[in-house]
């Protein structure tokens, strides 16, 4: 499964939503709920463990996750309009930010920042972007984050197109991706079709 498209109804719903031409306040309230969504998918296999705690009767047996730590990785700067969503469903995880600018002729990625936080070879690491175009800003955080370690790796994108799924796969097989919705192809200019149009733009309100 390295890349999923998230079959669930209401993630279906709100993509296409996202689509709709629309307000800055609308795309943002829709990313974070699509996020929170994929949050919930991707961490579907976490381990569980008995615990007690105590309640209004005495001793009560609960679950809670087990060993697991997760880092948030947004990338800079559309993912950023994921993080808080992902942070409502994960509210103890680290945050480690990366910055990847698409180069508008290229279209080859160039990191400008990083900042790693906590131990990553004891993470998971979620990285949020909402587009999976060429893929190479995708393969370029997950570089990073195995430089420094990490080996659970798992993106979650609001619309991929096949060509950064298939980049992606070939790069990093080991990395699964949970996508709201895979789309046609890319544009000349390497924009997804029909895709979202820019959405660091559509997030930031630049335009
Ligand atoms: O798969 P790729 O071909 O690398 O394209 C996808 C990248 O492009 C966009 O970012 P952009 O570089 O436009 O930066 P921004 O988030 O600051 O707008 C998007 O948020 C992804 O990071
Ligand atoms: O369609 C695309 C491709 C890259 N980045 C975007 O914001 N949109
Ligand atoms: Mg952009």
């Amino acid at each position: 499964m390295p890349v999923l498209a998230v079959p669930h109804p209401l993630i279906r719903h709100k993509v296409g939503l996202l689509r709709e031409e629309g307000s800055t306040k609308k795309f943002r309230e829709l990313t974070g709920e699509i996020a929170r969504l994929l949050v919930y998918e991707a961490t579907a296999d976490f381990p569980l463990e008995p615990a007690t705690v105590t309640g209004w009767c005495g001793e009560i047996p609960v679950e809670r996750i087990a060993g697991r730590k997760v880092t948030l990785v947004p990338i800079l700067r559309a993912g950023l309009g994921m993080l808080d969503g992902a942070l409502d469903m994960i509210p103890n995880a680290k945050v480690s930010v990366v910055g990847v600018a698409r180069n508008h002729e290229t279209l080859q990625p160039e990191p400008y920042v990083d900042r790693f936080v906590g131990h990553l070879d004891e993470r998971t690491a979620l990285i949020l972007d909402p587009m999976l175009a060429t893929g190479g800003s995708m393969i370029a955080t997950v570089d990073m984050l195995k430089a420094r370690g990490c080996r659970d790796i798992r993106a979650l994108v609001l619309v991929a197109a096949p060509e950064g799924i298939a980049a992606l796969e070939k790069a990093h097989p080991d990395v699964r991706c949970w996508t709201a919705a895979i789309d046609s192809h890319l544009n000349a200019d390497g924009y997804i079709l029909p895709g979202l149009g820019d959405a660091g733009d559509r997030i930031f309100g630049t335009r």
